[in-house]
Order: structure tokens, then C-alpha cells, then sequence
């Protein structure tokens, strides 16, 4: 599947009018099979972006196209759609449901998509073994809260439930910044697997050493981004 940002402009609300906008004649493509490695100084609005290519927060205008069907602010999106596209959040406590152990976090997309009304780790016991043994977390931890694991034990947590479903689209903001070098590798091997798969992959980091490893193109926001620019 491909991704597509056509023309987004997004500001935030109750930013004041004078601060102008975040976002404006964004356009970004990410084909089936590639991974686009994105950069951007602190604060130029990389969350923002993947948020909006996410579907997670509508663009003010624009669209994001997901595998060329066109999502315009307000249009509907259907089950399969939302399911096809995995994202890992920047920071994974603030993702993270605390009340939630992390066998049930990670399949918790595993629930939704069969519509129970909760997680069920031990129905999913297989598929959580695989995942936990792909991002390389011990076992045991799977039956650990999130207050009992340390940053790097819940990113990896949270890479596994972004995988659960094995997206076609899959975005993801800061996947490693918790990790040593020798995690961060298996972690990106693993986006890359997922594109190779013919997933259309986003990735935003500050390690532009690292993105560029795996990245098939890099691209900075500063230099998409429109906002502030005279027209
Ligand atoms: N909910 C919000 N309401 C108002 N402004 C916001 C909101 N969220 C973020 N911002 C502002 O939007 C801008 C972009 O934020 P964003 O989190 O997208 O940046 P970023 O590029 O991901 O930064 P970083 O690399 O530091 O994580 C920032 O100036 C931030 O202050």
C-alpha cells in the first residue's frame, strides 16, 4: 500500500491567529515498499504530520491518500482502512494505558479487530510470543504493568502492538530514541521487514544517522512544509 499527504495545511487550535500555521502545501509520498526517513528540528511539527498521515487528527485541508483512496478533513474512515496502518507514538508512557499489563497492550489491536471487548492475551498467546521475540522483550515482562518496565522494555512493547496486525501503512515517531544501538538495529530491521513486505513505511527521528541505514529517501519538513514561506 502506498501513503500520500496531498496539500496538508494544519494548525492547532487555539494557537493564536498571529503564530500563522503549523502546516500548509505539505505533499509527501511514501510508496509500497519504501521507507521515508523524515527530519525536522525540534518542534517544526514532525508529530503533527504523523498524527495527521496517521488519521488520527484531522488536517484543517488537504488530504491523505492511503493507497490512493483520498481522505479529505471529515471524511469517514472505514474499519479495514484504520486497521491497515500501525503507528508508534513518540513517547510510549504517554501511549501507554497503565492499567493495561503489556501482554494486553500489545494485543490490543488483535481485540479490536476481532470487536471483543478486550484484550485476550491468552487466545493471542502464539502471536504475542512471535511479537515479543521480534522486538527482543523478555517473556516474563509480558505479564508486567508499564510502570513496572523501563522506557526502552515499553517502546519495544509498543513497536509490538503497532506490528500486531502487520500494517500495510506503518508510521512511526521516534521508534528507538529509548534504545541502545544494538536494539535500535533489530527494531529498524524490523520496519524494514515490514517494507519489504511492500508496506508503506514513515519514520520520523532525530538519528538521522540511523533512519539514513534503513531509509530508501530522507526528507526534511523544513523543506516540504510551506507555512511562513511568502506564496
Ligand atoms: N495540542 C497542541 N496545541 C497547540 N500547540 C501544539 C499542540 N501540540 C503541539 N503543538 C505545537 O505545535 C508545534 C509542533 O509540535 P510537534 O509535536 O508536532 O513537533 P515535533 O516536530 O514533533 O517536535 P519534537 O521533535 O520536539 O518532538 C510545536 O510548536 C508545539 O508547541
Amino acid at each position: 500500500m502506498s501513503l500520500e499527504l496531498a496539500d496538508v495545511s494544519y494548525t492547532h487550535p487555539g494557537t493564536a491567529p498571529t503564530s500563522g500555521k503549523l502546516l500548509e502545501g505539505l505533499s509527501l509520498r511514501v510508496g509500497a515498499g519504501e521507507i521515508t526517513g523524515l527530519g525536522a528540528p525540534s518542534g517544526a511539527g514532525k508529530s503533527t504530520l504523523l498524527r495527521i498521515a496517521a488519521l488520527m487528527t484531522p488536517a484543517a485541508s488537504g488530504a491523505v491518500l492511503v493507497n490512493g483512496q483520498a481522505f479529505a478533513p471529515g471524511t469517514p474512515v472505514p474499519r479495514r482502512v484504520r486497521q491497515s496502518i500501525g503507528m508508534v507514538l513518540q513517547s510510549p508512557r504517554a501511549a501507554a494505558d497503565p492499567r493495561l499489563r503489556l501482554d494486553a497492550l500489545i494485543c490490543a489491536p488483535l481485540a479490536i479487530r476481532d470487536r471483543a471487548l478486550r484484550p485476550q492475551p491468552r487466545r493471542h498467546a502464539k502471536r504475542l510470543a512471535e511479537l515479543a521475540e521480534a522486538v527482543q522483550l523478555d517473556p516474563a515482562l509480558l505479564r508486567h504493568y508499564p510502570h513496572q518496565v523501563s522506557d526502552g522494555q515499553l517502546q519495544r512493547a509498543m513497536v509490538a502492538r503497532a506490528l500486531a496486525l502487520d500494517p500495510e501503512v506503518l508510521i512511526c515517531d521516534e521508534p528507538t530514541a529509548q534504545l541502545d544501538a544494538g536494539t535500535k538495529a533489530v527494531i529498524l530491521g524490523l520496519l524494514s521487514v515490514r517494507a519489504a513486505a511492500g508496506a508503506a513505511v514513515l519514520i520520523a527521528s532525530h538519528d538521522r544517522a540511523a533512519l539514513s541505514r534503513v531509509a530508501h529517501t530522507m526528507v526534511d519538513l523544513t523543506d516540504v512544509n510551506h507555512a511562513g514561506r511568502p506564496s
